[in-house]
C-alpha cells in the first residue's frame, strides 16, 4: 500500500540527509522521484543537507496544487515512482491534504520531511496537517542535543546566542550563526527557560556564581 509518511524532528537532525538517501537508493535501482521543496537554505529548487550533497528540485510556490502538478507531469508522459517534500513545514495545508490525494487517488508514495515545531513551540500549519494525515510519522534516529546533552526536542531562534520569543514563524536561516538571527536545537527544559548555549555560558562565569574569595 502506498503510504505518506511524516519524517519529523528538529532542525539539523539529519531530516534532508535522509531524503537524499531515500532518493539516491531509489534512484540507483532505476525508479524516478518528483522531488518538492520550499525556501531550501542553499537556495530556490535545492534539496540541500549539511553533510555537503544538494540535488534539484521543485520549488513549491503559495497556492500550488501539487496534486495537479504531479497529474499533468504524469499525462505529459513524464514519470514520479514516488515523491518527496523537503521542508514541508513550509507547506500549506491545502498542500498537505493534495499530498495525501497523491497517496490514495495516484498510488504513489509520500515521504514528507519537516521540523514539527517553530521557535515558540508551536506546530507549523504545514507539520500540523502531516501528523493530521499522515500513515506514519517517523521521529529521526540520529538525536540532536542540547548543549546539556539531554535529546534536543525544541527549536530557539536566537540574536547574538540570546533567544527571542517574538517575530514571525518562518525566517530561513541555520543553526550556529551566533551573531545574527540564528537557531539553536534545546531540550525542553531548557527551551522553556530560554537557556542557549551562550546564556549558560554567560551563566556560568557571572559572578554570583563563582565561588566566593576571602578577603
Ligand atoms: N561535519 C560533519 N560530520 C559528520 N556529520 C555531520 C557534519 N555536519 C553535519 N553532520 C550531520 O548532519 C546532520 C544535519 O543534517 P541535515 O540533513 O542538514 O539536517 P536537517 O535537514 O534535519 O536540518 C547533523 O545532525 C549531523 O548528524
Ligand atoms: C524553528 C524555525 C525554523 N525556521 C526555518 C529555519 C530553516 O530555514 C528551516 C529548517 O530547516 P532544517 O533543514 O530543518 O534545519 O526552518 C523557521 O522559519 N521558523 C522557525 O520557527
Amino acid at each position: 500500500m502506498p503510504e505518506l509518511v511524516f519524517f519529523s524532528g528538529t532542525m539539523d537532525c539529519g531530516k534532508s540527509t535522509l531524503a537524499l538517501q531515500i532518493e539516491h537508493n531509489r534512484s540507483a535501482r532505476g525508479l524516478q522521484g518528483m522531488i518538492f521543496t520550499r525556501d531550501d537554505r542553499a537556495g530556490e529548487g535545492k534539496l540541500s543537507s549539511r553533510l555537503g550533497l544538494v540535488t534539484d528540485a521543485v520549488e513549491v510556490k503559495d497556492g500550488q496544487d501539487l496534486y495537479a502538478y504531479l497529474v499533468d507531469h504524469l499525462s505529459h508522459g513524464g514519470r514520479a515512482d514516488y515523491v518527496i517534500a523537503d521542508e514541508a513545514q513550509f507547506l500549506a495545508e491545502e498542500q498537505i491534504d493534495q499530498l495525501a490525494r497523491v497517496v490514495d487517488d495516484l498510488g504513489i508514495d509520500v515521504y514528507a520531511f519537516g521540523i514539527t515545531t517553530d521557535f515558540r513551540s508551536k506546530l507549523f500549519p504545514g507539520s500540523q496537517r502531516l501528523v493530521e494525515l499522515a500513515d506514519r510519522v517517523e521521529v529521526l534516529q540520529v538525536e540532536a542535543l542540547c548543549w546539556c546533552g539531554a535529546r534536543a526536542t525544541h527549536n530557539a531562534r536566537t540574536v547574538g546566542g540570546v533567544m527571542v520569543v517574538e517575530g514571525a514563524q518562518v525566517v530561513v536561516g541555520d543553526v550556529n550563526q551566533a551573531d545574527t538571527i540564528g537557531y539553536e536545537v534545546l531540550c525542553r527544559r531548557h527551551h522553556r527557560r530560554r537557556m542557549t548555549a551562550a546564556t549558560a555560558r554567560a551563566a556560568a562565569l557571572s559572578p554570583d556564581v563563582l565561588p566566593v574569595q576571602r578577603a
